[in-house]
């Protein structure tokens, strides 16, 4: 689909498959925030998601659900994958116009049995909207999809095209959200005593020859004066975080919502690209120190090892999965507004049998948010994180009909909780890590989501 840009399709196109109908429209319509589109969707709140890709050329909105796939099953990818691949058998057109988007993610770890705060996100929770607007090289468009098993659903379909003419002019006269800030009364490091000492005994645990690397992260909590509307902080960290993936979805009362520079997986007609991301230090205050940083960092060892275990996972992975894969040998810099990181790009062709879902399984968890060897170190991170991480570090994105798609590692990254949230920031932990760093590092990448949420940025303790 991003290869394709849409077109409209003023007619409805319907057809009556095994068990399931379609019934699609696709308008195109004169281009508006959409932020706007998500906030005029607000009766579809619990139901709404959200998705700008790293260079904002491909934005999409979804409100409502047209047709829900979750899993809870130990091979929950697989499911997700043979469920939309059936659905799709079932309802899809040959015009790209019509086709649906899948829209989702996963959890970090479905085995987790800590209590947790994410009530409403099974293992992996996917929908295909009822409205989306998807902005596409400076073309906006509206589709609604009804995926029902009545069989006649014209009148449905007649009602949803005025909800949608709707919505469409609400979004388009709304005036944007006024930037005031949201008032934090609360802000609170959860178990931070636990996180200083399992940095500790983590390194201890990896000088020791059980694992080479494990990604320990921790929480923020931060309490508000009064409910945070989920369309203003999207459009906050919107306004703040380019070159980011932005998203958001919603389960029941909650949203989920980041801006991540990492992306796990991309796939374009047979094309799979991912991104080897890790090692970190901050940006400069003047150019000069930001140049003497990323030099730092090109040249630290600690850094260049924590990188070095996501290049070798995602290179052999690659390889498995695609005919040719073009791995340089040497990271560069990625600068985001608060952070540099190091960065490789690993692309491929994939073999005729690999589907996004596949690379999606077997990349999660990359290094860079699990650890190396995988096994050990998930069983490290069982031990001695306290929370749930939900789905901060996990798979979040989109897949198409046709099997194009792409997919971010869900970092930088906020469960909002009515008057709560619950900020999420970890680093790699190697041999030579020691806690005041990592305790430091993870300061500067809380940095997004608290600016979004108006909490004090300074890495006082
Ligand atoms: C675990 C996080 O970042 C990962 C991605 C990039 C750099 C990382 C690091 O340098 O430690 C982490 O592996 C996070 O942002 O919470
Ligand atoms: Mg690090």
């Amino acid at each position: 689909m991003n290869s394709q840009p849409y077109s409209s399709t003023e007619q409805v196109i319907a057809g009556t498959y095994d068990s399931w109908c379609f019934y699609t429209e696709t308008i195109e319509v004169q281009s508006m925030s959409p932020f706007a589109f998500f906030n005029a969707g607000k009766g579809y709140t619990g139901q709404r998601m959200f998705w700008q890709n790293r260079e904002s050329t491909f934005t999409f909105v979804g409100l409502g659900h047209a047709h829900v796939i979750t899993s809870h099953a130990e091979d929950r990818f697989e499911s997700i994958k043979q469920d939309w691949q059936s659905l799709c058998r079932q309802i899809v057109n040959e015009e790209p116009a019509v086709q649906p988007v899948l829209f989702g993610g996963f959890s970090f770890d479905p085995e987790n049995e800590k209590k947790s705060v994410w009530r409403d996100f099974s293992p992996a929770y996917f929908a295909v909207p009822t409205f989306q607007l998807t902005v596409q090289e400076d073309q906006a468009f509206v589709s609604i999809h009804l995926i029902t098993q009545e069989t006649n659903a014209f009148e449905t379909f007649e009602q949803l095209r005025k909800e949608r003419d709707e919505l469409v002019h609400v979004a388009q006269v709304s005036e944007p959200a006024k930037p005031e800030g949201i008032l934090v009364t609360n802000r609170t490091e959860l178990e931070k005593d636990i996180y200083m000492q399992s940095i500790q005994q983590v390194t201890e645990a990896i000088r020791a020859g059980e694992a080479d690397k494990v990604v320990i992260a921790r929480q923020l909590k931060l309490d508000f004066e009064q409910e945070v509307d989920h369309a203003d902080v999207l459009q906050q960290v919107g306004a703040q975080q380019q070159g980011s993936f932005l998203f958001g979805l919603e389960a029941g009362s909650q949203l989920f919502f980041g801006a991540t520079p990492e992306r796990l997986v991309k796939v374009t007609d047979n094309q799979a690209l991912s991104t080897c991301l890790a090692g970190s230090i901050p940006r400069g205050r003047t150019a000069a120190e930001d140049t003497a940083l990323g030099n730092e960092l090109m040249n630290d060892d600690k850094n260049r090892s924590e990188h070095a275990y996501v290049v070798n996972m995602i290179s052999s992975v690659f390889r498995k999965h695609c005919s040719s894969a073009v791995i340089p040998n040497m990271p560069e810099l990625m600068k985001i507004r608060d952070i540099q990181h190091l960065y490789t790009p690993v692309e491929g062709e994939l073999k005729e049998e690999a589907t996004l879902f596949d690379l999606v399984q077997e990349l999660h968890p990359t290094p860079a948010l699990g650890g190396e060897p995988r096994t050990k170190a998930m069983q490290l991170i069982r031990k001695h994180e306290p929370a749930d991480r939900g789905y901060y570090a996990a798979p979040l994105g989109w897949i198409d009909a046709e099997g194009n798609g792409e997919f971010a590692v869900a970092i930088r990254s906020a469960l909002l909780d009515g008057q709560s949230a619950y900020l999420y920031a970890g680093g790699g932990i190697v041999a030579d890590s020691t806690p005041e760093l990592e305790y430091a590092e993870t300061w500067v990448k809380f940095r997004p989501m608290l600016r979004a949420l108006g909490g004090q940025l300074r890495d006082e303790s």
